[in-house]
């Protein structure tokens, strides 16, 4: 009986008063039994009462007028009530006795029979009764509960018993059926060893017999398989499972299938280290390899051999076919460069068409040169994609290294250098970093920023070189050749910081400068009398092929109020590599403006003679590199008198340039040749210096007429 500090509350239904006063004494008699007595009468009192539910106990009397006491145990069990119950009857019948107790009676007593000590017992037990099945009850329930939160569970659920041997599985749930591929019955009474396989000694094993001999939980993860033989992942804990005294007399297992998590974190970790398109290392990984490399370079004294890859001409494919054609040629140069290389080697893709390939276990550093030719000769083999024949070569740099390097990093850089020398170079070839190549590139870094203060100090002077007709030895123009004085290192030639420019994109503020200067120039020796004629400007391809070049030269000559006439700009045949289309109809347009066009450098790079006839230009200048040998080599006479009566032909004026001597002067004289200029008549010189010198040209005295 649950102890209370509140009396019993008991009711009895009865419908003889003298029943009830009999029993409330008998109840103030007994010993022990602290309670309070209500009574109701009648079968309908009676029920509700009992709906009521407000009394411990129920004491009912078996005749109710005409009715029945079985009635109201009935009605109890129907309604579910399950307080207890005892019948009182007038006499003793075992039948009845036996009908009351099926009925859900906790007891049977006979009137008169009884005294204040059995009835305060009855009470007791039949209280004490009810309480023990409630938790009976109870318990059931909550058994069947977990029964099914384990059935229902996605977590595999094994039970061990600890104490039998082996340690028989004597449970497990559907999840664990679903998971393993074992049934139940293949899996109660067995070791779960079972699931090992043959990977008994993985380390997560150790643990658990660890944790099972120091009775403690454990958690780890175990490669396990399942009945079919295909392994998983097992995410597995196991806790001991003690009973009341504290002893371990099972083990409980919950386990997850983790394999497609560990699927997915390998995937992940395979993504972060490996190109996805070529499923080469990716950047991470090369540096891990590098580094490693330097790393078995000095423990075993052997060279390690860095290279850089850069595609030639894949540009253009990747985007005019589409960067699906380009993505499978990414794939197949991958694919024949892995074929190239040693197992131990890396192969790296670095993003765009940029490879790298570490060589880590080099006996003599030359033997990076035959793997460099083989990669070259595996690239420049047609790619046969989308039924077309497509061809791209590679240009790669190499360094080499003992792995004495406190930054690995660092080679990729040299490499880099190399490579790009190597598409200087012409591409599809290779390039040596050498110490006087790293020179010649921090040369050109320190260059670029003196570039940028000379552009932002305006800090550079035109020089103008005359121009002379061939027969009247008349001024007929003259060359604008910028010069840049430098404070230590004097006066730069542009030969040196042009290029410079051109690839850092310097090149047009300084030519906007040039172009601006030549103009306002021309006009002042203009309005000073002096007749020069036109004056040249040479034009960078970088700054011809820019959109707005032809506003540049309108606003030169707009703001210098130069005639369209006195300007003649010097283009080289570099202009139409990239579009022959586009700078013929710029050319075009650009004579229609009125200024004169000269092609300079003539025979020397391109020289396509195919296109010469539909360039709407004036002049073409014959490179002084043939000028040079002019008296020595027939074979460069011959090249000058070709170009010479090729381009009258085509109605076009000839200039030749670096004329430095007479017996030149004479040849190209006779080689009819219109224009001459060079240090034989005049070097570069400043305005000021121009303007004497065209004050006292003298045509008589220049000209060979
Ligand atoms: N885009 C621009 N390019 C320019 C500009 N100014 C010059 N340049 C180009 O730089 C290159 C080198 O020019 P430079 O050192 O000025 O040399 C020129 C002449 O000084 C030189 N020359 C002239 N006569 C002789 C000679 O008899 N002998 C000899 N050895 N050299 C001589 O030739 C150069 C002229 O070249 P070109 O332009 O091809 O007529 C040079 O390529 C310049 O073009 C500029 O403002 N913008």
């Amino acid at each position: 009986m649950t102890p209370t500090a509140q009396p019993l509350r008991l009711l009895l239904i009865e419908d003889d008063e003298d029943d009830y006063l009999i029993l409330r004494d008998l109840l103030d008699e007994a010993a022990g039994l602290s309670c309070h007595l209500d009574w109701v009468s009648g079968l309908a009192a009676g029920k509700a009462a009992l709906a009521r539910d407000a009394h411990d106990l129920y004491l009912i009397d078996y005749r109710l007028g005409a009715d029945s006491g079985l009635e109201l145990l009935e009605y109890a069990g129907e309604a579910g009530r399950l307080r207890p119950m005892i019948l009182l009857t007038g006499q003793d019948d075992t039948e009845l006795d036996a009908r009351a107790l099926a009925m859900g009676a906790a007891d049977y007593l006979v009137k008169g029979q009884f005294d204040a000590r059995q009835l305060g017992r009855a009470i007791r037990y039949a209280l004490e009764r009810s309480a023990a099945s409630e938790r009976l009850l109870q318990s059931n329930a909550r058994a069947a509960l977990l029964q099914r939160c384990l059935e229902a569970s996605h977590n595999g659920v094994l039970i061990v018993d600890a104490q039998a041997p082996g340690r028989p599985v004597i449970y497990v749930n559907p999840a664990f059926e679903q998971i393993t591929g074992y049934s139940a019955e293949e899996a109660l009474g067995r070791n779960c060893r079972f699931l090992q396989g043959s990977e008994t000694r993985q380390s997560g094993i150790e643990e658990i017999r660890r944790a099972l001999a120091a009775q403690r939980e454990v958690h780890v993860v175990l490669r396990n398989f399942r009945k079919d033989g295909s392994a998983f992942w097992n995410d597995l804990y196991i806790a001991p499972v003690p009973d009341e005294r504290g002893v371990i007399t099972h083990y409980i297992g919950v386990q997850n299938d983790i394999s497609e998590r560990k699927h997915f974190e390998s995937q992940l970790a395979y993504n972060a280290n490996h190109d996805v398109l070529t499923g080469l290392p990716n950047r991470a990984l090369m540096e891990d390899r590098l580094e490693q490399g330097c790393q078995i370079a000095r423990r075993y004294q052997r060279q390690l051999g860095v290279m850089l890859l850069d595609l030639d001409g894949f540009k253009p494919i990747n985007d005019t076919l589409g960067h699906a054609i380009g993505d499978r040629m990414l794939v197949e140069v991958a694919q024949r460069l892995a074929a190239e290389l040693r197992p131990g080697d890396t192969l790296a893709r670095l993003g765009g068409d940029e490879f790298v390939i570490v060589l880590p276990d080099l006996a003599h550093g030359e033997d990076v040169l035959a793997v460099a030719e083989r990669l070259i000769a595996c690239v420049a083999r047609p790619y046969r994609l989308n039924e077309l024949d497509l061809h791209v070569t590679a240009s790669i740099g190499i360094t080499l290294s003992d792995g004495a390097i406190a930054q690995p990093m660092q080679l990729i850089q040299q490499a880099d250098l190399a490579m790009y020398q190597a598409k200087q170079r012409g591409r599809n070839n290779y390039q040596w970093y050498t110490e006087h190549l790293n020179r010649q590139v921090s040369e050109s870094m320190t260059l670029r920023n003196e570039l940028q203060k000379a552009i932002e100090a305006l800090s550079f002077e035109l020089h103008y070189q005359p121009q002379i007709d061939a027969r009247s030895g008349a001024v007929t123009g003259y060359e604008a050749l910028l010069r840049w004085p430098h404070a230590e290192q004097g006066m730069i030639s542009p030969a040196r910081f042009i290029p410079v420019a051109e690839d850092t994109g310097q090149i047009i503020p300084i030519s906007l400068w040039v172009l601006a200067r030549a103009c306002r120039d021309a006009r002042r020796l203009q309005l000073d009398g002096l007749q020069g004629g036109a004056v040249s400007v040479n034009i960078s391809a970088v700054h011809f092929l820019r959109d707005n070049f032809l506003d540049s030269v309108r606003e030169a000559l707009r703001a210098s109020d130069l005639p369209p006439r006195c300007l003649e700009l010097e283009i080289t045949e570099s202009v139409l590599l990239e579009n022959a289309e586009r700078a013929i109809a710029l050319l075009r347009e650009l004579k229609a403006l009125g200024v004169g066009l000269a092609l300079d450098d003539f025979g020397t790079g391109y020289s396509s003679l195919s296109y010469l006839k539909d360039l709407p230009i004036d002049k073409v200048k014959i490179d002084r590199s043939f000028i040079r040998d002019l008296i020595d080599d027939p074979r460069d006479a011959a090249v000058t008198r070709g170009i010479i009566s090729m381009a009258h032909h085509l109605d076009l004026q000839v200039v030749a340039e670096g004329v430095e001597t007479a017996a030149q002067a004479a040849r190209l004289f006779d080689s009819q040749c219109d224009v001459f200029q060079g240090y034989y008549y005049a070097r570069p010189m400043p305005l000021s210096e121009l303007e004497d010198y065209l004050r006292r040209a003298r045509p008589a005295a220049l000209g060979l007429a």
